[in-house]
């Protein structure tokens, strides 16, 4: 199955130049044969907190109405990244994903917000998962600090995920972690992570490396430090291979472990 990673330069703030130019990469992947397309966190408006009551997508009505109008035209699903929503005075940092018929089948909301960048002081957290199925690929989506909660990404494996896709805008300084966590990730729950991360150049600093995983922990890509749409086949019939293999899940003690992870 081919999966089109836009790695997009999110302008600071410029919300339809952003739309503008998402749908020209989502046009661009699907022509190239595209038949999952994945964005970044936040394309909508990157890291503009302070300016959200005048941008924010409105009960995320424009992003909805964007992303079905192209899955469906264009027969791909879209695992729409995220973007800054309103709903009566609250924003969330929501990711909507929808399969090729247009249908929405995701709708998550960041549950770990993101201390270190302000996010608590102008955002309000999600409080559900995010599974779903496109097509017959079981999947999952979390937003970036997510990864740093290896339980939260265990769950959502635990309910059927074998595919993980990870929106993000991780900054340049981390980039390591990035790097290391969502290798983890993938090895530790034996599943693909499909992560994508923006890039900026101007008033925020953050240089792309998205990431493809397969569940033995290979990396199959890795992203440029610029702007750039890829197209990378992968095999998702893989992680059973790798489940059977190294049995973890059969293997799982949660009665020891249960209180521990809750408390
Ligand atoms: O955890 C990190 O270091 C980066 C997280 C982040 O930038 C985010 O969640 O937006």
């Amino acid at each position: 199955m081919k999966i089109g990673c836009i790695q997009l330069n999110v302008r600071f703030g410029k919300v339809d130049e952003n739309f503008e130019r998402a749908e020209q990469f989502i046009r661009k992947a699907a022509q190239g044969g595209a038949e999952i397309i994945v964005l970044p966190e936040m394309w909508n408006t990157g890291y503009a907190l302070e300016k959200l009551s005048e941008l924010a997508d409105e009960n995320g009505e424009r992003t909805k109405a964007f992303l079905s109008k192209l899955a469906q035209e264009l027969a791909v699903h879209i695992v729409g990244g995220s973007v800054a929503i309103r709903v009566g005075e609250e924003f969330f940092n929501t990711m909507y994903t929808f399969n090729k018929e247009g249908e929405l089948v995701g709708e998550y909301s960041k549950v770990h917000l993101f201390r270190l960048m302000d996010e608590h002081l102008y955002l309000q957290a999600g409080d559900k998962m995010n599974r779903f199925a496109l097509g017959d690929i079981e999947a999952g989506g979390v937003i970036c600090y997510d990864i740093r909660f290896p339980e939260w990404l265990r769950s959502h494996a635990l309910q059927g995920a074998k595919v993980l896709f990870v929106p993000a805008q991780w900054p340049t300084p981390r980039i390591d972690h990035w790097k290391t966590l969502l290798q983890a990730r993938a090895i530790e729950n034996q599943c693909f992570v499909i992560a994508v991360n923006r890039i900026s150049r101007k008033v925020e600093n953050f240089n792309g490396q998205s990431m493809i995983i397969q569940p033995w922990g290979e990396v199959l890509w890795t992203g440029a430090d610029d702007e750039e749409l890829a197209i990378i086949d992968v095999d998702f019939s893989i992680v059973d291979e790798v489940r059977t293999r190294i049995p973890v899940y059969d293997d799982r003690r949660p009665n020891l472990y249960e209180e521990v992870v809750k408390s």
